[in-house]
């Protein structure tokens, strides 16, 4: 018998597609069953939109991957449109859970449940019924070390992080700069501060944790988790198991996209995308828009309604696209970019783009997915963050890990121009400055590549964990 394991996403697709290629691994390389356990809503959100439900198409299921459905979560009685996103996933997920262990029960008590960092209340009915609970993080190492300690920071700092005077010091990693700390850790008085606290301290009770990250790429938070005396009081036994990232998916739509790219020289195109629901403002895309065209390079831009800032101070446009980006991209841009670039209205398949030949640069927001699919394919990167932990991991990038430029912004500075846009843009596509940054993101291919091979250390995670969970079965 095949030991049969349960993987649980909260909602959102940066939970989601992660959640979902791991589980695609365990039953194509570790020979496990999978149930894959759905969080589902009475209404559309960002997790059940169309590019979730392509995702999980039949034809994209290998046969010991099974889809488990939980009850619906009638959005509308437990959340309002005032609950800013955390809040509002946080909540549902929540809601969701109390239907857990009958599930478990019902699909036959798995082996193990993996869950990701915002469904720590799966550990509680976990232990009910003496299933070992793992999480699986989405985020990268530093970030998980970063959050470990903000419940320490929590209960000796007083006031709020973001009036803290200095770079926090989290032990053994690289300082976190106050402006680049994410929203829900910045003030104490709001619920996302809240929620982010609770998950965040609840972690430690995890049996195990994965990492998607490898040896190579956070070799010193990894170090820290693990040597540190802080982290190892407070840490569950670690795996490193990535980078786990999306396979190309057949997807019709990207077809003429990929047709243009095929006639463009090699490295030559710049690839722009916000990860699944990023955007910007109705003024930054005015000059993003005339950057690219100043840069005189060739682009792929997925384009979406800009946004106001919202209540969280932050730029995210799911299911309010009117898909006509000539509706608000600047008057004369798409005729005066018309062979150079082509815009694509919400969605493509990213890593179809990242992975061809052609393309030789990403724009990113630095969501952890996109930023694995970069690298896995050796695309260097343009930092553009926009909300959650993105500002953090944008820094690691650019001065740790050396993959990534940041375009210069002023203190204060809402609007980076165009100039420096088209600077940073022929900086990572074609001036010598960018050399180091093309040969680093290169080489660390090739040691995702070894990580992920047979006898590589993500591998060799796996297979460890795999082996405590088979004589339990
Ligand atoms: O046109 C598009 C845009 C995105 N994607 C895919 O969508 C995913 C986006 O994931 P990610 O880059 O992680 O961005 P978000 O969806 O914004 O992810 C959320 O979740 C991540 C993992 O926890 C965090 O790192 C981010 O900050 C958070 O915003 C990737 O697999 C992309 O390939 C496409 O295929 N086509």
């Amino acid at each position: 018998m095949k030991p049969h394991v349960a993987v649980l996403p909260s909602l959102g697709l940066g939970h989601l597609i992660p959640l979902f290629e791991f589980s695609k691994r365990l039953v194509l390389h570790h020979g496990l069953q999978v149930s894959f356990l759905i969080i589902t809503t009475t209404t559309d959100d960002p997790s059940s939109s169309a590019a979730n439900a392509q995702l999980l198409q039949p034809s994209n299921l290998p046969s010991d991957l099974h889809l488990v459905h939980l009850p619906s979560v009638d959005v509308d009685k437990v959340t309002n449109s005032e609950m800013q996103i955390l809040t509002r996933i946080c909540t549902i997920t929540e809601e969701s859970l109390r239907s857990l262990k009958s599930v478990l029960m019902d699909i036959g008590s798995p082996k193990a449940l993996i869950v990701d960092l915002l469904s720590t209340q799966a550990f509680d009915v976990c232990r009910e019924l003496s299933i070992p609970a793992y999480s699986f993080v989405t985020t990268p190492v530093s970030f998980f070390a970063f959050s470990l300690y903000f419940v320490e920071l929590d209960r000796t700092v007083e006031g709020d992080l973001a009036d803290l005077p200095e770079p926090i010091q989290v032990p053994g990693c690289s300082p976190v700069r106050i402006e680049d700390l994410l929203d829900q850790a910045r003030i104490r008085n709001s619920d996302e501060y809240k929620w982010f606290l609770f998950h965040v301290s609840r972690w430690r009770l995890a049996d195990g944790i994965f990492f998607n990250s490898w040896e190579d790429l956070e070799t010193i938070p990894l170090k820290a988790i693990r040597e540190n005396p802080f982290f190892k009081s407070v840490t569950p036994p670690v795996y490193t198991v990535g980078p786990v990232t999306k396979q190309e998916e057949q997807d019709e739509s990207a077809a003429e996209y990929m047709s243009w790219l095929d006639e463009q020289p090699p490295n030559s195109v710049l690839f722009v995308a916000l990860g699944s629901g990023g955007t910007l403002s109705g003024e930054q895309m005015i000059e993003f828009a005339w950057g690219l065209e100043l840069s005189r390079q060739r682009f792929i831009w997925v384009v979406r309604k800009p946004t106001e800032v919202s209540s969280s101070g932050t730029f995210f446009n799911v299911g309010n696209d009117t898909n006509s980006p000539e509706e608000y991209l600047p008057e004369g841009f798409l005729e005066k970019t018309q062979g150079v670039g082509v815009v694509v209205p919400s969605w493509t398949s990213q890593v179809a783009v990242l992975r061809h030949p052609s393309t030789g640069g990403f724009i990113s927001h630095c969501g952890w997915n996109s930023t694995l699919e970069s690298i896995a394919h050796g695309v260097p990167m343009i930092a553009w963050p926009l909300y959650a932990e993105q500002k953090m991991n944008a820094t690691v990038l650019a001065e740790d890990t050396g993959v990534a430029v940041k375009p210069e912004v002023k203190a204060g500075q809402m609007v980076v121009g165009r100039v420096e846009i088209a600077r940073v843009v022929r900086m990572v596509m074609e001036g010598d400055e960018g050399d180091e940054i093309r040969r680093r993101v290169r080489e660390l291919k090739e040691t995702a590549t070894k990580a992920l091979g047979v006898s590589g250390s993500s591998y060799e995670s796996v297979c460890r964990v795999v082996e405590e969970w088979k004589p339990l079965s």
